[in-house]
C-alpha cells in the first residue's frame, strides 16, 4: 500500500473551477461504465488511435458518442475512420453528467456556463453534454498538454476515470508549461473543469500499469470518459 492510500482522499479544488472528487463512482457504477464502453468500442465507429494532421497517431485509443471528435473539429460522421455516424449520446449519460457537476460544484453550481462564480442552481440542472470522448490508455499511452477548445460552449468538462491510476497534469489557460499541478486520478475519480479553468491546458504524462482493480471488469489499462457540451446545433 502506498502512503497516500492510508489517508482518505478528500474533494479538492485544484484550481478555481477545477474540482477533483476522489472515489465518486461506486464499484457498481464503474462496472456498468466499463460494460457500456466495451459496447461503444465495438461500433458503429470502432475504438481507434486518432490520426494526427502531422501523420502520426495518438497513443491513446478513442471512440466518441453524440459527435465525433477529430483534430480539430466535431462532425456527426467519423470521416477519418469508417464514415459511420457516431452512436447517439444516451440520456442516462446526460443525467450522470448533471449529477457529476453538482457533486463537484455543489447544489448552487459554483461556476456558471459563462465562467462566472456564483452561478445559480440552473447551472447544474441545465448541464446538457452532447458529446463524450471515451479514451483507452494502455500502459504506455500518454496524452500531451492540450486545451479542450473545439467546443463552442464554456460549459464544464466532466471527466471520469476507471482502471489504472494515472498522473493528470492540470495547468493554466496561457501556456502548456508551468504553473501546473499533478493529480493522481484513481479508478472511480471524478474531475470537473469549468469556469475559469474550462480552457486550461491539461494532459496525462503517466499511467501506472497494473494498478487497476480487475473487479471493475477492466483487467488492464485506463478508461477515461469526458462529457462536454459542443454548443453545436442539432
Ligand atoms: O484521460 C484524461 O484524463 C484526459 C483526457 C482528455 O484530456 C481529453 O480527452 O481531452
Ligand atoms: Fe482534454
Amino acid at each position: 500500500m502506498s502512503g497516500a492510500a492510508l489517508f482518505p482522499r478528500d474533494p479538492a479544488v485544484v484550481a478555481p473551477g477545477a474540482v477533483h472528487v476522489p472515489g465518486w463512482l461506486t464499484p457498481e457504477g464503474q462496472r456498468e461504465l466499463v460494460e457500456a464502453c466495451r459496447s461503444w468500442a465495438r461500433g458503429p465507429v470502432p475504438l481507434r488511435h486518432t490520426a494526427l494532421p502531422g501523420g502520426g497517431v495518438m497513443s491513446v485509443q478513442t471512440v466518441c458518442l453524440g459527435w465525433h471528435w477529430q483534430p480539430y473539429r466535431y462532425t456527426r460522421t467519423a470521416d477519418d475512420v469508417n464514415g459511420a455516424r457516431v452512436a447517439p449520446f444516451p440520456s442516462w449519460l446526460v443525467e450522470l453528467g448533471r449529477t457529476a457537476v453538482q457533486a463537484a460544484y455543489g447544489e448552487g453550481g459554483a461556476y456558471g456556463q459563462d465562467g462566472a462564480e456564483g452561478g445559480d442552481v440552473a447551472t447544474c440542472a441545465g448541464y446538457t453534454p452532447d458529446t463524450a470522448l471515451i479514451n483507452f490508455y494502455d500502459g504506455s499511452a500518454r496524452m500531451g498538454m492540450h486545451q479542450d477548445k473545439e467546443e463552442r460552449s464554456a460549459a464544464p468538462v466532466v471527466s471520469l476515470s476507471i482502471g489504472d491510476t494515472c498522473v493528470f497534469r492540470f495547468g493554466n489557460t496561457e501556456t502548456r508549461g508551468r504553473p501546473y499541478r499533478d493529480v493522481e486520478l484513481v479508478s472511480g475519480d471524478l474531475f470537473v473543469f469549468g469556469g475559469p479553468a474550462r480552457f486550461a491546458y491539461h494532459g496525462v504524462p503517466k499511467v501506472y500499469p497494473g494498478t487497476a482493480d480487475p473487479a471493475t471488469g477492466l483487467s488492464s489499462g485506463r478508461l477515461n470518459i469526458t462529457l462536454r457540451e459542443t454548443g453545436l446545433p442539432d
